[in-house]
């Protein structure tokens, strides 16, 4: 039997793959590599399609023996969400909608998915734990938190089990140095402050210096890709054991401002990074830092890359080796 992975070829998908086959699952990858790259997926047998296809689907779960499903393929940018609005609705929703649809059809009955943060919107305290409102501030979390939704009303009508990990901000990239990221346009901070750093930008702009922190910029909890991946596996593994669905958080637990990224960076890469201040990016929370207690405790998960140094170190490696990402 197979886990169906959506999105194997983007970002968190490429290195979830990497683990799933060092932990010896089988693996099918479904990917229109609209955002994702075909050289970052390691292994397993890739189709080129679109989860909104239901054709491509029927084909791959009459063809594979698929057991559950990792479900990746989104569109995942806030700002670009809050100016395009109906892409997120039609990629986020209607595609976990055939996705899920298709899973009934052909009787698999076990997802995990990629949610995000950003259900929370501004959470009502920090740490924010599973159970906290969910009041997302863009149109992104929104099709997120409609997709758990969607999610958890099928599991009493049809008996899907799902599994929701909502991430904090991923960052880092594979040990070996074959895997990494390489998002285009790249809008996330990390790689772009890396940028500065190999001169293939001017300077990073920080978005709003007048929010309600310690030194007015927004603060994020950066969780290494690496972990990610391990607590799909685990989150898989907890399905099968268990067969109830569940939320958790993944994160490090910890915020860091934007400048206190920057400067990080400066220290680790030994370049300068200028930085210019510009206006908030709408659809940004101020703070945002997880409670990933329970993930620890029921999937026994156990980061091992918290240190933000360890994971901008980790990415570093990856954007030196790799300056035009998976082009070279
Ligand atoms: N990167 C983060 O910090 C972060 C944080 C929280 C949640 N997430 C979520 O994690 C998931 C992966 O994020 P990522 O950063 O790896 O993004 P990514 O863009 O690198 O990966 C998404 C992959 O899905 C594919 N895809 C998109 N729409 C598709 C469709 N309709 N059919 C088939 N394939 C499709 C893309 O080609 C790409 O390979 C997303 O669901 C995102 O919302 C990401
Ligand atoms: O050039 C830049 C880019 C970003 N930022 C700021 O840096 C922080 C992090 O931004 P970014 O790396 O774009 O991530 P987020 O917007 O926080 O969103 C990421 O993290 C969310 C979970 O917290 C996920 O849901 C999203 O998919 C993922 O893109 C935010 O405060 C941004 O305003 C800047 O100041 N300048």
């Amino acid at each position: 039997m197979a886990v169906l992975v959506t999105g194997g070829a983007g970002y968190i998908g490429s290195h979830t793959v990497a683990e799933l086959l060092r932990q010896g699952e089988q693996v099918v990858v479904i990917d229109n590599l609209s955002t994702g790259h075909k050289k970052a997926i390691v292994g397993g047998t890739f189709y080129q399609g679109d989860i909104r296809d239901r054709h491509v689907l029927d084909a791959i779960f009459r063809k594979e023996e698929i057991e559950a499903v990792i479900h990746f393929a989104a569109s995942s940018l806030v700002g670009e969400s809050v100016l395009e609005p109906l892409k997120y609705y039609d990629n986020n929703l209607l595609g976990a909608y055939t996705l899920l649809r298709a899973m009934i059809d052909h009787g698999v009955k076990k997802i995990v998915c990629s949610s995000t943060a950003a259900t929370y919107g501004e959470p009502k305290r920090i740490p924010v734990q599973e159970g906290d409102p969910t009041e997302p501030t863009n149109p992104y979390g929104e099709t997120k938190l409609a997709m758990e939704h969607m999610f958890r009303w099928c599991e009493r009508a049809y008996g899907v089990r799902s599994i929701s990990l909502r991430y904090f901000n991923a960052a880092g990239a594979h040990p070996d140095g074959m895997i990494g990221e390489d998002h285009r346009p790249e809008s996330h901070l990390i790689p772009l402050i890396l940028q500065v750093a190999l001169d293939q930008r001017s300077l990073i702009q920080i978005f709003g210096d007048d929010f309600p922190t310690q030194d007015g910029t927004c603060m994020r909890d950066y969780v290494h890709v690496m972990d990610l991946a391990k607590a799909h596996w685990l989150a898989l593994q907890h399905l099968r054991k268990h067969n109830r669905s569940e939320v958790y958080n993944l994160g490090s637990d910890i915020g860091f401002s934007v400048r206190e990224v920057v400067e990080k960076a400066r220290l680790i890469t030994g370049h300068p990074i200028p930085a210019s201040v510009s206006p908030r990016r709408e659809g940004d929370p101020a703070i945002i830092i997880a409670s990933s207690g329970k993930a620890r405790n029921e999937l026994l998960w156990k980061p091992a890359y918290t240190r933000l140094e360890t994971i901008i170190e980790s990415a570093w490696n990856w954007h030196k080796s790799h300056p035009n990402g998976y082009s070279e």
